[in-house]
């Protein structure tokens, strides 16, 4: 089977999303991870465009790669120069990458609106400036700006562009819907007659797809592509980019390896696309897309109790590959969607036996389903959900009782605003009765409440709350609507989330806390 080049512009064209800046730190550490992956050729951004990118290509002169190929990105040279006057192009050379990727304009449109000058110039523009490059020793990759739109609306004008680059030395023609706005049938027709305009004309250059999300179309279309014959494909980590972003990588690549059989990486090394997609999108400081196919945390998640029955007696009936190949994993969701099954599941992970049939498993089930229609949502909350599974199964240790609790909000002249929390917990026969301040009601309460356990539960201290979400359900009830609250909690080791439901926010919110510090020592304990 022919080679597929996978074509990584996480760091040229996913820095153009919204949202995301990276530094010359997070472009080399993205770098590496993509070199580990394995991609072919990694576009590492546009020297002279900004001080960042001309570091970075500065940079990587001490760099090395296994596997990558760093690829320099610029314009072609502007309307009426000589390519050797070009500024821009003068600063690609001097970021020294045996790899050049040039953009021209395909699309007639573009060339008068755009650049505002005549067809012929931007002909000249694309050849001298691929031919420059060629003579000074760089190997061309040529990106047709807009080929599917210019293609479309003026065939003629657009293979002429083409046929320039290839004419001048360019090893690959890269058709790019800009716009993003082909569906993959256009894009079949398109790259069909392009391939058979190559052949007629004999150009040696290899085809390659860049497709863009707006019509969330932009991985289907690369992969019709590749079926016309592409062998170069473009694409970021998590599909980030300009707008709408870019071909998914994280969705191609698997698309090409597992389903249509190319072999672009090790196997080894696609078992780390998890790991690469979460550490892309860390570095970007963007949080992961739970959702997102393969990589994201919910792509082999099972719920409905039907799904989870199946896929115990054989994965397949509900998973499209085996997880693991692409480094990520199954899990097992308890919800009043899940059925025996799923508690079975739940339990055995939590260290119980149980035979289906026992009345425990259909208690623990009866009460999940009692208690969602009351508010609550397990599958965001496994530590309340093992808490409650303890209480079914009467093992739930009794760490500490809240046997009171006030809180208190004060607004200064000043206009700031101080919360105090005042508690009694009881420990085996000791009452504690302590007060603590905070900056709201819950860190206020949290605070107490360590206050008054750490003297019995040294542990405490190294738990903290690390995030505090609310929901308020049913809104239309206005204040008597009911509030869901989830607790993150930690203790430098591990995290944990725990939920709590009430009319009342301080008391769920109170409730939250608590199976956060119980989960805490019992976990400790473990
Ligand atoms: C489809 C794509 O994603 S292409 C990549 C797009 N990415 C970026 O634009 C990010 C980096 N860009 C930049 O830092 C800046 O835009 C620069 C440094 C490239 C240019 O900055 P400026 O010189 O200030 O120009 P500005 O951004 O306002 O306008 C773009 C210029 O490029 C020209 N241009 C656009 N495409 C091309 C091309 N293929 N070949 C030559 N010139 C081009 C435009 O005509 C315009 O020049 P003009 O104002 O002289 O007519
Ligand atoms: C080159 C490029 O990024 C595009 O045409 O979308």
């Amino acid at each position: 089977m022919e080679r597929i080049y996978l074509y990584d512009t996480t760091l040229r064209d996913g820095a153009q999303r919204e949202g995301i800046s990276f530094s010359v730190e997070d472009k080399l550490r993205v770098a590496h991870k993509l070199d580990d992956l394995g991609v072919a050729f990694i576009e590492g951004g546009w020297p002279g465009a900004n001080p960042k990118d001309d570091l970075f290509f500065e940079r990587l002169r001490g760099e090395s790669f296994k596997h990558s190929a760093v690829a320099a990105f610029c314009s072609t040279r502007r309307p009426g120069l000589r390519a050797e006057a070009d500024e821009g192009l003068k600063k690609v050379l001097a970021a020294g990458t045996e790899w050049v990727t040039t953009f021209g304009k395909c699309w007639d449109l573009h060339v008068h609106a755009g650049l505002r000058t005549s067809l012929e110039e931007n002909l000249a523009m694309i050849e001298e400036t691929v031919a420059f490059l060629r003579f000074s020793g760089r190997r061309v990759i040529f990106d047709c700006e807009h080929w599917f739109d210019g293609f479309a609306k003026n065939p003629d004008y657009a293979l002429a562009s083409l046929q320039a680059a290839a004419r001048a030395g360019a090893e690959w023609l890269v058709l790019c819907d800009t716009n993003g706005g082909m569906l993959p049938k256009q894009i079949r027709e398109s790259v069909g007659a392009v391939r058979a305009f190559c052949e007629a004309q004999d150009l040696a250059a290899g085809l390659g797809i860049h497709t863009h999300n707006d019509s969330e179309t932009a991985v289907a279309n690369a992969l019709a592509a590749v079926e016309l014959g592409a062998r170069m494909v473009h694409g970021t980590i998590n599909g980030y980019g300009e707008r709408c972003g870019n071909a998914n990588l994280c969705a191609l690549l698997p698309n090409l390896q597992l389903k249509m059989g190319y072999e672009l990486v090790s196997p080894d090394q696609l078992g780390c696309l998890t790991e690469v997609a979460h550490f892309v999108s860390e570095v970007a400081n963007l949080a992961p897309n739970d959702h997102a196919a393969y990589v994201g945390a919910s792509a082999f998640a099972h719920k409905g109790g039907i799904h989870v029955s199946a896929v115990q007696r054989n994965p397949q009936t509900y998973e499209h590959i085996v997880p693991e190949s692409v480094g990520n994993r199954r899990r097992i969701l308890v919800s009043d969607q899940a059925g025996l099954s799923n508690i079975l599941h739940k339990l055995a992970d939590l260290g119980f036996r149980f035979e289906r049939h026992d009345p425990a498993v259909a208690h623990i089930l009866q009460q999940i389903k009692q208690l969602e229609a009351e508010g609550y949502q397990f599958e965001a909350a496994e530590a309340s959900f093992e808490l409650l599974v303890r209480e079914c199964l009467k093992v739930r240790e009794p760490f500490f009782t809240l046997e009171g609790l006030y809180t208190a909000c004060q607004t200064f002249p000043d206009q700031s605003v101080r919360s105090e929390a005042t508690v009694r917990v009881r420990v085996g026969r000791a009452l504690q009765h302590t007060a603590a301040d905070g900056n709201g009601p819950v860190s206020a309460l949290d605070a107490a409440l360590r206050k008054a356990l750490v003297g019995f539960y040294p542990q405490v201290a190294s738990m903290h709350l690390v995030d505090y979400k609310v929901r308020i359900l049913e809104g239309n009830l206005g204040t008597s609507a009911l509030t869901r609250v989830l607790v993150e909690s930690s203790d430098g080791t591990g995290r944990w989330t725990t939920i709590g439901v009430s009319p009342n926010i301080i008391e769920a919110s109170c409730r939250a806390v608590i199976e956060g510090l119980e989960y805490g020592l019992s976990r400790g304990r473990r």
